[in-house]
């Protein structure tokens, strides 16, 4: 498992590096940030957040936009930014091109349809390869890693804390797509990925999840601006909300009056998700 070191910059008293490696899950190289607090020091293993982020990103956007750092810094939490599909030469995208699906829309699942199938393994990447990755070069403690993420991200987020919890110890999300199989953006990614079975479907369907018997960790933060043009039709949160009820999931809901998708909503609120897993981790 080699890394080849893209950049690093000092920032907050900390690093933020980019780094490039051949992942095993998808076939092709693979980009992402990681920012190491101040307290980074020899011999510490600190806890580690993994972001992911939403449709039409790369690690980029929120290491450009999320100003995660300075409360990284502050509660020497480490942070980890992947990418959001499989890139590269021959790896295939939507036919017509859109943003919702292919490059940049992995949906993080391990696709079983053809030509997706080989590459689009975006599920084994964040939940096995990416962790192990950064426990041989990080200083990290992989007991106590967090995971978060926005929109599509957020549904990944959601769907690995619930199949994982006993590796991803805490949760939360900004605005994410909760429950796919009811939604546009899910029916054409999950059809397109998984095929037309939708009991397959329900393994990537964070209130499918619920409804099916599995649990977080602990207590989940969900922000979600009102002012969100996907809100009604593609993020539905009431749905996890009527869920987490249902089934006593502990879910901090807060529709936060004013704010869109962008990432001046995510970055608004940012500080509070890195101080919640600090208090968890
Ligand atoms: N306006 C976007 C829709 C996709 C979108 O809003 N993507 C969100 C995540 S779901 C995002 O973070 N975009 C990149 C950015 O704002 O930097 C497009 O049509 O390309």
């Amino acid at each position: 498992m080699t890394l080849e070191t893209v950049s690093t910059s000092k920032a907050h008293g900390g690093t933020l590096g980019v780094y490039k490696h051949e992942s095993t899950s998808t076939g092709t190289g693979m980009t992402f940030s990681v920012f190491l607090p101040p307290q980074a020091v020899e011999g510490a293993k600190l806890p580690v957040l993994i972001y992911l982020s939403g449709l039409t990103c790369t690690h980029a956007n929120v290491t450009d936009k999320g100003e995660y750092r300075r409360a990284c810094a502050e509660h020497g939490i480490v942070f980890v930014a992947p990418d959001t599909s499989p890139r590269g030469e021959g790896v295939p995208d939507d036919a017509d091109g859109a943003y919702d699906f292919g490059l940049g829309a992995g949906f993080y699942v391990n696709a079983t349809q053809e030509p997706f199938a080989e590459q689009y393994r975006m599920w084994d990447y964040i939940a096995d390869e990416l962790p192990a990755l950064l426990g041989a070069n990080f200083p990290v403690d992989l007991d106590r890693m967090g995971i978060t993420g926005h929109s599509m991200g957020g549904h990944g987020a959601l769907t690995l804390g619930l199949t994982y919890p006993e590796r991803f110890k805490s949760l939360s999300a900004f605005a994410p797509i909760v429950a796919p199989g009811q939604v546009p953006w899910g029916h054409k990614a999950l059809g397109g990925y998984l095929g037309d079975d939708r009991g397959a479907w329900r393994k990537h369907d964070a209130v499918a999840l619920i409804e099916d018997g599995k649990r977080p960790a602990g207590a989940v933060l969900v922000d979600q601006g009102d002012a969100d043009g996907f809100l009604a039709e593609q993020l539905r949160p009431e749905l996890l909300d009527a869920a987490c009820n249902a089934a006593g999931v502990d879910l901090t809901l807060r529709l936060q009056p004013g704010y869109d998708h962008s990432y001046n909503f995510i970055s608004t609120f940012m500080e509070d998700h890195i101080r919640w897993h600090a208090e968890r981790l």
